[in-house]
């Protein structure tokens, strides 16, 4: 369970987010809609921990993030984070771009990079593959530590039709709470927990 109490957000003296009261399930998969500049990504930046709030407190299965001792420690070992742009290394391969990140055997790595349908892939570089390829090497990366939360910014926001579908399937079916921040409406399926944000306040 991910709980966030009143956060509030501000840059410089402007309030961007207005106390956000939120609990999102274990296991549940989120959306985070609203126009641009409506707080989506920053909101995303501070539940990921990657940001931290003005004001408010999140709670990661009950523990409060200021109670969590080693943040970055946290962050790798139970976060995964996907971004609109890859963030790929270009002088590592597809292979080497997500062992990079883990211990895990060999093996896994592969048979992971096979469920992504990337597995044939695995020696090219990133300027070697398609857009939605590299997504999906990025998703790879994202979810080889088997982490319990995913965070997802506009992971789609330059694919095509296709290519999102796939990459909104590969979320779907994680077994972790993903939370993505997304204006494309055209991807919320029922059954997913839909959080709209208006002008930095939950609508
Ligand atoms: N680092 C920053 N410094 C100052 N203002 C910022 C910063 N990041 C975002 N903002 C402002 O905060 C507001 C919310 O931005 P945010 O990126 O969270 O919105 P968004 O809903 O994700 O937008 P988009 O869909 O266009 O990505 C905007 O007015 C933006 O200009």
């Amino acid at each position: 369970m991910l709980q966030l109490e009143h956060i509030s957000h501000s840059y410089e003296d402007e309030k961007i987010l207005h106390d956000i009261n939120l609990s999102i399930e274990t296991g549940s998969f989120n959306i985070i809609t609203g126009e641009s500049g409506s707080g989506k990504s920053t909101l995303l930046s501070i539940v990921s921990t990657l940001l931290k709030p003005t004001e408010g407190e999140i709670y990661y299965n009950d523990v409060s993030s200021k109670e969590i001792p080693d943040i970055n420690r946290f962050r790798n070992q139970k976060v995964g984070f996907i971004f609109q742009f890859h963030y790929l290394i270009s002088h590592l391969n597809v292979y080497e771009n997500i062992a990079m990140v883990t211990k895990r055997p060999k093996l896994e790595i592969e048979v992971l990079l096979d469920q992504l349908d990337i597995g044939h892939l695995q020696g090219k570089y990133p300027d070697q593959i398609s857009g939605g390829q590299r997504q999906r090497a990025a998703i790879a990366r994202a979810m080889i530590n088997q982490p319990e939360f995913i965070f997802a910014d506009e992971p789609t926001g330059n694919l095509d039709s296709k290519n999102s579908e796939i990459v909104f399937e590969l979320l779907r079916g994680m077994a972790a709470t993903v939370v993505v921040a997304t204006h494309d409406h055209s991807r919320i399926q029922p059954g997913d927990r839909i959080i709209s944000l208006k002008d930095g306040r939950l609508c």
